[in-house]
Formats: C-alpha cells, sequence, structure tokens
C-alpha cells in the first residue's frame, strides 16, 4: 500500500460518524447522528446557537468520550480517532497551541513547512519569530488553520476557522481549503455562511438535534430552518 511521509494510506478515505447520541442532564443536543466526508472534499456544518456542532466535532475527534459513538475510517472503527496517527487534526473553537510556544516551533511538531503553509499570506512573515500569545487574535487563529490545513492528515476539522479573521484573508483561507482539498477531506463549521457555501461539496445543518443533509436550494432550507434571515 502506497503511504505519505506521515505513514498514512495514500489512497482515497471516507471518515464516517454514525450513531451520536449526546445528552446533557437529560436534553438530547445529538440524536442518531450519521455524517460522512472522504478525501477530496470540504463537507460544512451549519446550525444556529447551541446546536450542537462543537459537540459533534469534538466527538467525532476522539476528545469527548459518547457511549457507542461510531466513528469508521473505510468501514473500521476508530475510537478515539486522534489516536490513529496521520488520520485527523482538529481546530476547537478555542485556542489550539499554548500561548508560549514559539510559531516554528509548532510547525515543527507539526511537521508544516511554514513558508510553504504562508505562501500566500506574505503579510503573515514579519511574526514566523513570534510565540503563538504574542500574535493578534485573527493571525493566530489564520496561522493555526493554516497549520493544520498543510499537515499531512487524511482530514482536519476545523471549528470556526474564520473567527476574528479580516475579510480579505477569510477569502483567500477559503481559496486555500478549496486547492488543498486535492490532498484530504475537510469538515468546517462556520457561521460565515457567504464563504462557506461556496466551497463546500456538500453541506449538513444540524436542528433540533438531527443532521440534515442539505440538497437543491441549500438556501432556501437555510432560512426555512430558521438559520438564515432572508
Ligand atoms: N459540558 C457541557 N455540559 C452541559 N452542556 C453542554 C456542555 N457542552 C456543551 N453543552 C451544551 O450543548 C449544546 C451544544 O453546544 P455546542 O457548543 O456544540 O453548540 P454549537 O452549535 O457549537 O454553538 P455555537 O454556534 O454557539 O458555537 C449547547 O446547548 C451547550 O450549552
Amino acid at each position: 500500500m502506497r503511504r505519505t511521509a506521515a505513514g498514512r494510506p495514500a489512497g482515497p478515505q471516507v471518515l464516517e460518524a454514525d450513531g451520536i447520541q449526546v445528552a446533557f442532564a437529560g436534553r438530547q443536543v445529538l440524536a442518531n447522528i450519521y455524517l460522512r466526508v472522504q478525501t477530496g472534499q470540504i463537507v460544512g456544518l451549519l446550525g444556529r446557537n447551541g446546536s450542537g456542532k462543537s459537540v459533534l466535532l469534538q466527538t467525532i475527534f476522539g476528545a469527548r468520550a459518547v457511549a457507542d459513538a461510531s466513528v469508521r475510517v473505510n468501514g473500521q472503527r476508530v475510537v478515539p480517532a486522534f489516536r490513529r496517527p496521520g488520520l485527523l487534526n482538529y481546530l476547537p473553537q478555542g485556542p489550539l497551541l499554548p500561548p508560549s510556544l514559539p510559531l516554528h516551533q509548532a510547525a515543527r511538531m507539526l511537521r508544516v513547512d511554514l513558508n510553504a503553509a504562508t505562501a500566500r499570506f506574505p503579510e503573515l512573515r514579519p511574526q514566523f519569530d513570534c510565540r503563538i500569545g504574542e500574535l493578534s487574535g485573527g493571525s493566530a487563529r489564520l496561522l493555526q488553520t493554516l497549520l493544520l490545513l498543510h499537515a499531512d492528515t487524511a482530514f482536519s476539522l476545523f471549528d470556526e476557522p474564520f473567527s476574528g479573521v479580516m475579510p480579505v484573508h477569510v477569502e483567500t483561507l477559503a481559496e486555500e481549503m478549496q486547492r488543498l482539498k486535492q490532498r484530504k477531506g475537510l469538515l468546517l463549521t462556520d457561521h460565515r455562511h457567504a464563504e462557506v457555501l461556496p466551497i463546500c461539496d456538500v453541506i449538513y445543518l444540524l436542528h433540533q438535534g438531527r443532521l440534515v443533509k442539505l440538497e437543491g436550494n441549500v438556501r432556501e432550507q437555510l432560512r426555512d430552518f430558521g438559520y438564515l434571515a432572508q
């Protein structure tokens, strides 16, 4: 079997989350969820505040233990998924890397070439010698997203990667995601729907604990479900 430098299988891969049920204090947040992402795809996950998007990403990554959760790659169960080398990485809604960590070191740890990862963002170059905590909020978000995007994993899960990033960089980051999906599968949640919708191959909406795959007129359905105002 052909493998990438990180030792992961190089062929197409399918990540499935199945039968995910999560309740807090008797309130069902996720009910029997099924979600599928394959390499070469960007999958968008939308939903109103509190609908359970972050809980779902945490569960798929394995950061949240959920009884009976089935997360599979090419049909094989991988729980927790983060233990499988080269399988997936995850940008949480909060900070990913410790503030004291120098950016160069973070890139080395993730085996990412910082120059290549930021090639389309020359303004970031003067910040290469910074520690994560010395970066502005938007720059830190952008750099952490770029590092995970360029890391050699089959999948990346992004929880609000555009948050705090200025519009001109959001546009370029969305283009980078489209370019890099040739190498991996992306599962992305972000309320910047104007940027998310055009780059996604598949759109899911989390609504009242259920995951709905949107097909056809996506914007109209998002309005019907009360996610978009108009
Ligand atoms: N540890 C916890 N204990 C109790 N309730 C929790 C816990 N974690 C999350 N929740 C609840 O689960 C629900 C889903 O939260 P989650 O953070 O996944 O929402 P979200 O869709 O990501 O929202 P947003 O768009 O605001 O980021 C919320 O009602 C939240 O209060």
